[in-house]
């Protein structure tokens, strides 16, 4: 069982939003639609919850053809970036809303109630408004709301995106954890790779309404199937003609097989990190290699320094470019 996308095409006006996207989404796992701005990522979201309805193709939830289906019988839970809450009413009554309309038991209620708040760590925060929570409680808070109706399929549209570096960090931490308990099919919308990458089982990376590849992040990250996915989804350099992530370069002081010869034009400390651009003498741009301080201090080079650089011999992800 799973989610099942057949063909769809999405239109607005002239402009082509999807192009015949093909897609099975495994049921139990976490994965993320990833792709730049503007790339459609938010329109498959809302069309698998039927909030937007294709122009072609068909969507199957769990072995049943949504197609048609409104959102509220799709048994799909969500999360938007900006999530409306009730202002008025405590954590616990907005987690409890979607249960109390569907008219569950009391004691019923309570209980579920308690369950959620104690998976989203806010059991102590069960009485206040919204507006005494921080951003990243917030979320949390919209999340156990989302979880409350045990939906078949989670689908969150950049849930932690207005939220600053380090909480959308912790939460995605946490997102991981939380799925690893409660495994239901979950949909997340990102344009940050680095997200993807730490926190999906599978990754679909969307560009101009198409799937450019679809794979686990070790796959998409390894092995990238054009130039697209591999520099959206890491560094990339050009060196000798070819396109090579900057931690798969050795530099060295002395020439050996494959080296290519350059010189040493900056070194720049970043925190734990020293990075050494260099200068190669064929043609292409100045390449920035990444190293350990550690290592750059054994290196003993300095900015002049001839110094030659050598691809990987692991031979990692060269793709033409
Ligand atoms: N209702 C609409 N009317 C017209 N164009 C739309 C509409 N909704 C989306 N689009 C266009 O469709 C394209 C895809 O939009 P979508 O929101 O799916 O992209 P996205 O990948 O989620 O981007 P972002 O990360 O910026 O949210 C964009 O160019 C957008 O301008």
């Amino acid at each position: 069982m799973s989610i099942e996308i057949a063909g769809v095409g999405k239109h607005f006006g002239d402009f082509v939003a999807l192009d015949d996207i093909n897609l099975t989404i495994p049921s139990g796992q976490l994965t993320a639609l990833l792709g730049p701005s503007g790339g459609g990522k938010s329109t498959l979201l809302r069309i698998i919850a039927g909030l937007e309805s294709a122009d072609s193709g068909t969507v199957t939830i769990e072995g049943v053809d949504a197609t048609g289906l409104p959102p509220q019988r799709r048994n799909v839970g969500f999360v938007f970036q900006h999530y409306a809450v009730f202002k008025h009413m405590t954590v616990a009554k907005n987690v409890a809303f979607g249960l109390e309309i569907r008219k569950r038991p009391k004691q019923e209620v309570r209980r579920r109630v308690d369950e959620l708040l104690d998976l989203v760590h806010l059991r102590q925060f069960a009485d206040r408004l919204p507006s005494q929570l921080s951003g990243g409680q917030r979320q949390r808070m919209a999340l156990a709301r989302a979880l409350a109706v045990e939906p078949k399929v989670l689908l969150l549209d950049e849930p932690f995106g207005a939220l600053d570096a380090k909480v959308r960090k912790e939460l995605r931490e946490w997102l991981r954890r939380l799925h690893d308990e409660v495994h239901v099919t979950t949909v997340f919308v990102t344009h940050d790779q680095e997200e993807a990458l730490e926190v999906a089982d599978t990754i679909v990376v969307l560009n101009e309404g198409r799937i450019e590849q679809i794979g686990s992040p070790d796959e998409l990250y390894d092995a990238p199937a054009n130039h697209f996915v591999m520099s959206f989804l890491g560094e990339v350099s050009t060196l000798d003609g070819r396109l090579i992530r900057p931690h798969d370069i050795a530099i060295h002081t002395v020439p050996g097989p494959g080296t290519i010869p350059g010189v040493l034009v900056r070194s720049q400390r970043v925190g734990f990190e020293v990075r050494l651009t260099v200068r190669p003498v064929t043609p292409g741009p100045d390449v920035t290699v990444p190293l350990t301080k550690t290592f750059a201090d054994t290196l003993g080079v300095r900015e002049g320094s001839q110094v030659w650089l050598e691809p990987s011999a692991a031979g990692a992800p060269l793709v033409a470019s």
